[in-house]
């Protein structure tokens, strides 16, 4: 067995968990990347060791009872069949006698019937088994993906995780229901028939293993290519289903595009390479059954020329050479379920691999750990000189590829503070440092005096409130939706929250109030009213800083007056710092940060920067986005 810490390693192990709280939690993007879904699998760049088949029976940790039980069941089976052979001499001689066999011929049918039940409770237990093992990945499976850093799951694709979650662990499940029972069964025929075969005619038993010897070296030469022809396969689906589920995703641009045969096209070729790799698999599967047919008839044909030789010679009687006959069945008729389990594990192998990969991406935190309580209320009671969030010369690079430059500015802990710059210029990066799903290069990012470095991400999550630009509906009704990040709201902070983003209204049309169900199951709510929702969201935390991304789509009149009525209403009693796309919002800001290429310009208000900042001119007039119910031609004015 190798050092893997395969799938089933423990959080909090070397593989379960690369970081636990604290400094490091968050990560720089591209760190300790893996392969996607069109790479070769195990290619996954970590150095990490490649399943070995001594890392499938660690997937039974945890089913042992029920494994002991199912192997007990299966061999007691598999001895009571090495007896059959041994009867049937005894009844052939007894024939032979003229002696009575009803009491021989009753217990052989005892033996078949005893026989079949014990496999059958033992394949029961095995299936039951397998089950285990793939709810227990799932769950780990789950529970890992979202723990996994931001920044690992940046390069990777959700459909391709999403099938390594439902496919991969299929494929160890019908592993643990199919191979284990056949290898059994095999060895302990092996075994046992191969003593008897030995005791009946060592000369004609040697004859036997030979042929079986030219069968196993056939075998084993296929294995490996099996095994890589499944990994491939399996990443055809993972390709497949991630660029399926991307296109769903976006089914209305695929229609509008009238691109359905090209996404087919593109899906098929996915669907190809899997086909591809099956053939491959299958190809070389083919190779086994000639070597079986060697095997068995070879065999077959060599005894019985032998046997008839030794009977006629007097040296064995028939009834011996029967039993002989039917011992070498045994043996070597499950050779071809041995191919089966053989390929099974192989094909877990290419499976584990993959499911390795994600068990081994490096998450925030301990799993196990339970989330911090939410701090006590307790907004903008800070020693008013030290700033609630401060960037110090931050730098920053996805990847190889320089974002932030000597970032510094500081957020107060009351105001509202717009951050204003072209697309690209790193506003939403700035916000992602600020939650600390990454950490910079360079500099430091403070929040109420601390570096986020030594900060437990989730600790520091519970005082900041996030809206993101594309306002995502949960699962569940729309008051799952608002107690997300604080379950423990109670109703008179809920309805006050409610009164504050103006959703009161939408609350009264709704079907069934809050109770109603929203997003994908049920009522779509409008982009301002999402919005809205994920505001008091953020809200309901009871933070001391709100991020806010502000959508880029421009919003109605109406909406966006009060947008900007809620956003004044906020940051009277905490902080808040606005990405901001609307010409409402920089009006409404106390300070406004410019940035450009990122490297911040200038900071200061609406009209001061007007007066002394042309790059802000230039940006308000021909980037930010004015009410609707402003004449075009007002765009042309920079002094809004
Ligand atoms: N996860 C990522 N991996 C690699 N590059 C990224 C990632 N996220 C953003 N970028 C790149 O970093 C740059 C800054 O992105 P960012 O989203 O911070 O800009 P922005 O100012 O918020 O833009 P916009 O106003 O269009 O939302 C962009 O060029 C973007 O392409």
């Amino acid at each position: 067995m190798t050092d893997h810490a395969g799938p089933l390693a423990e959080p909090g192990t070397a593989a379960g968990t690369e970081a636990t709280t604290g400094a490091g939690a968050a990560a720089r993007p591209g760190e300790g990347k893996t392969a996607g879904a069109g790479a070769r699998p195990g290619d996954d760049g970590t150095g990490a060791a490649r399943p070995a088949t001594g890392d499938l029976l660690r997937l039974l940790r945890g089913s042992g009872r029920t494994v002991g039980a199912a192997l007990a069941l299966t061999v007691a089976g598999t001895v009571l069949g090495l007896f059959q052979p041994l009867l049937t001499m005894r009844l052939i001689d007894r024939v032979s006698a003229d002696q009575t066999v009803s009491a021989l011929v009753a217990a052989l049918a005892t033996l078949f019937l005893v026989q079949a039940g014990l496999e059958a409770g033992g394949q029961y237990l095995l299936d039951v088994t397998g089950e285990s093992v793939v709810r227990r990945l799932r769950r780990r499976l789950v529970e890992r993906l979202l723990f996994v850093r931001v920044s690992e799951l940046d390069g990777r694709r959700a459909g391709d995780l999403l099938s390594r979650v439902g496919t991969d662990t299929t494929v160890l499940r019908d592993m643990v229901a199919g191979s284990f029972v056949q290898l059994v069964t095999v060895s302990v025929t092996g075994v046992g028939a191969a003593g008897l075969m030995l005791w009946i005619d060592w000369v004609m038993f040697l004859v036997v293993a030979g042929t079986l010897v030219v069968a196993a070296v056939l075998v084993a030469g296929v294995m490996a290519g099996i095994r890589s022809s499944t990994e491939q396969a399996l990443a055809g689906v993972g390709a497949m289903t991630a660029d399926l589920e991307r296109a769903l995703g976006g089914i209305r641009t695929v229609r509008a595009g009238r691109a359905e045969h090209r996404e087919a096209e593109r899906i098929g070729a996915d669907v190809d390479t899997a086909y591809t790799a099956g053939v491959r698999s299958a190809k070389l599967g083919s190779v086994v059954g000639p070597a079986m047919e060697i095997a068995v008839n070879g065999s077959f044909l060599l005894v019985l020329l032998i046997g008839a030789i030794r009977v006629s010679e007097g040296s064995m009687s028939v009834s011996e050479l029967v039993a002989f006959l039917l011992f070498a069945t045994y043996l070597v008729m499950p050779l071809a379920g041995l191919f089966n389990a053989l390929s099974l594990i192989q094909r877990g192998l290419g499976s584990l691999q993959r499911i390795d990969d994600v068990l081994r991406l490096p998450v925030e935190q301990d799993e196990a750990a339970t989330p911090p309580p939410l701090p006590a209320p307790a907004p903008a009671d800070g020693p008013a000189e030290v700033p609630l969030l401060e960037l110090r010369r931050v730098s920053f690079a996805y990847g190889t590829r320089p974002v932030l430059r000597d970032v510094s500015f500081s957020v107060p802990r009351t105001g509202l503070l717009a951050m204003v710059g072209r697309s690209g210029a790193g506003k939403t990066t700035i916000v992602s440092l600020a939650e600390k799903f990454y950490e910079p290069d360079g500099g430091q990012v403070l929040f109420d005096g601390a570096d986020l470095g030594g900060v437990d991400p989730r600790v520091h999550r519970a005082r900041i409130g996030l809206v993101e630009q594309h306002a995502p509906l949960l699962y569940g009704t729309l008051r799952d939706n608002l107690v997300y990040a604080n379950p423990s709201a109670d109703e008179r902070e809920i309805r006050e929250t409610l009164r504050m983003v103006n959703l009161e209204e939408l609350v009264a049309r709704l079907p069934n109030g809050l109770e109603t169900q929203v997003g994908d199951r049920g009522f779509n709510l409008s982009g301002g009213e999402r919005q809205r929702v994920a505001i008091a969201r953020a809200l309901l935390v009871r933070p001391e800083l709100v991020l806010l991304d502000e959508p880029t789509s421009q919003l109605d009149p109406i909406n966006e007056r009060d947008l900007t009525d809620v956003l004044r209403d906020i940051s009277r009693e905490r902080a808040l710092l606005v990405v901001a796309h609307r010409m409402s919002t920089v009006r409404a800001a106390d300070r406004i940060v410019v940035l450009d290429d990122g490297r911040v310009t200038s900071v200061g208000s609406h009209e001061q920067l007007l007066a002394e900042d042309p790059f802000y001119r230039r940006l308000t007039t021909d980037h930010l986005t004015r009410p609707l119910d402003r004449p075009a031609a007002d765009r042309s004015t920079a002094a809004p």
